[in-house]
């Protein structure tokens, strides 16, 4: 096989999730938030109390500057601009990182670790270990806190006695912060009080899906249960995260496009159209309006999940926001890199729901992100063990649909994100800052004072040879980052970046 050379993937991966585990442990309990934090005594990078980085990119709400930033047990205590400048006293440590960027870390919203229960096809272990990546210095991660959903774990998190379990099996095991989501499911949304327990045991807010989860204890729910769910949580003030897609009359479909057969991605394509995105979302905007300021719902707050179809579907969302709708909506790396007429058939790593569309599509989405109308990015981390992903049989109708990718978040963002014009601070409004206010965790998601010290420093012009021995910490080798290699993504981007080899 031709040796690639990866010419858009740069980290330097210096991971600095600083925080100290028994300061804020106490802390987060006490507000009834479940955000397990990593015990930092467990992690050699940086084992100051007190210090300080300095550099001269440094990613903050006001801007990029050039300047130090002062932390002191795991949080930032000051922020001054100014190259090597640092306060007063001179004891502390000085990290210099010259001209690297220094970022708050990434924040994903999206990730399934599958633990208690299936942990076959992912874990509190190596998932966020995928998400950090800084064990092995690899020049992926950049994940500093993940926010867990409510399935495909066994049993799924409905209930307070069911957090339990996920706290209990999260315990000792995790390399990053770790927040829950909780289910909402028809026989909660029918109880309060399972509900109300589920939302006062800390849970950051909730997730339904409008169609099959594939998962038999997470049925879906009907736009009846979500007004139910979302009139509780407009007393927590918390989101309903929601997977929308509501299934349509694909049978026709099907039978006009199935001359391929089920190995056929387009097979797969024609049977989740983006009429099925649409539909759910043209329920769910006719129920956000009552989120606005004096209506019922105010405090409730709809975020659509993976959107994929960025044309009838996104103008619904925007309408929505423009009317004044508590509504918001992610996108995520494998719709922003793939496109499906490159995906080839029978090679089912690339089955997710929503399916990946075409390039136009693609190229939509991607002038959505940039111009802010797609608020943040998650990666939908939803692997499961090879033996589902049928990757011998090839059948798409059959497979597992779900994508492994979080330990490629920064990387494969950035590297598709530059050839499109992102900056840096919107890479880090659509990492860190959004999905910080997503999932309520005030304290995170920008470099400011007070916060948490959960920053990643990277270098956005090196590049790293991206190849079959580009070690991993995925839990199944299908990730990401292998389909971007399969794909001969990154040999074509070295001819886009005008770089020779
Ligand atoms: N159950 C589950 O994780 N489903 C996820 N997989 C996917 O491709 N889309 C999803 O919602
Ligand atoms: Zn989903
Ligand atoms: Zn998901």
């Amino acid at each position: 096989m031709e040796h690639f050379v990866w010419r858009v993937l740069p980290l330097l991966t210096i991971l600095i999730s600083l925080v100290v585990f028994f300061y804020l442990q106490d802390s987060y309990r006490a507000h009834l938030h479940p955000l397990v934090k990593f015990p930092r005594n467990k992690c050699s990078l940086l084992p100051h109390r007190h210090f300080w980085i300095t550099s001269k990119r440094i990613v903050t709400p006001q801007g990029i500057i050039s300047g130090s930033v002062e932390i002191n047990e795991g949080k930032i205590i000051s922020v001054i601009e100014g190259y090597s400048k640092q306060g007063k006293s001179k004891q502390e440590k000085i990290i210099d990182y010259g001209d690297a960027v220094v970022m708050p870390g990434l924040i994903d919203v999206h990730v399934h670790l599958d633990e208690p229960g299936r942990t076959a096809w992912e874990g509190f272990d190596t998932g966020t270990r995928a998400a950090s990546a800084d064990l092995l210095q690899l020049s992926t991660g950049g994940v500093t806190t993940v926010v867990d959903m409510p399935l495909n774990n066994h049993p799924t998190t409905v209930s307070k006695e069911t957090l339990k379990l996920k706290l209990e099996a999260a315990e000792n095991k995790i390399y990053v912060d770790v927040g829950f989501w909780g289910g909402l499911i028809p026989e909660n949304a029918h109880n309060t009080s399972i509900l109300e327990g589920l939302l006062s045991a800390g849970v950051l807010g909730l997730k339904s899906f409008m169609c099959s989860s594939g998962i038999s204890d997470f049925p879906l729910t009907t736009i009846h249960h979500i007004k139910e769910g979302l009139s509780v949580l407009a007393k927590y003030r918390r989101p309903l995260l929601v997977h929308s897609e509501i299934q349509q009359h694909s049978k026709k479909h099907l039978e006009l496009n199935d001359k391929g057969g089920p190995r056929a991605y387009l097979t797969y394509l024609h049977t989740r159209p983006p009429s099925w995105e649409e539909a759910a979302i043209k329920e769910l905007v006719g129920v956000t309006k009552d989120t606005r300021k004096g209506g019922p719902l105010e405090g409730a707050h709809v975020h659509i999940v993976h959107l994929s179809d960025s044309s009838a579907s996104l103008d619904l969302i925007k309408e929505a926001k423009s009317r004044g709708d508590s509504i918001s909506v992610e996108t995520c790396p494998h719709y922003l890199a793939f496109s499906s007429e490159e995906i080839p058939n029978g090679d089912t790593r690339f089955k997710c729901s929503p399916p990946i569309r075409d390039a136009y599509n693609r190229e939509k989405l991607w002038g959505a992100v940039l111009e802010g109308h797609i608020d943040l990015l998650s990666s939908d981390h939803s692997p499961t063990v090879p033996q589902l992903k049928l990757l011998e049989e090839g059948d798409f109708l059959k497979a597992w649909g779900g994508v492994t990718s979080l330990q490629f978040d920064l990387p494969v963002t950035w590297s598709y994100g530059k050839k499109h014009g992102l900056t840096l601070e919107q890479l880090s409004l659509l990492w860190s800052k959004k999905p910080a206010t997503l999932a309520g965790l005030e304290s995170k998601g920008a470099i400011a004072v007070g916060n948490h010290a959960d920053i990643v420093v990277w270098k956005p012009e090196v590049e790293f040879d991206l190849n079959e021995d580009y070690p991993v910490f995925l839990k199944h080798p299908a990730g990401f980052f292998q389909m971007l290699v399969s794909l001969g993504h990154n040999k074509r981007w070295e001819v886009a970046a005008g770089i020779g080899h």
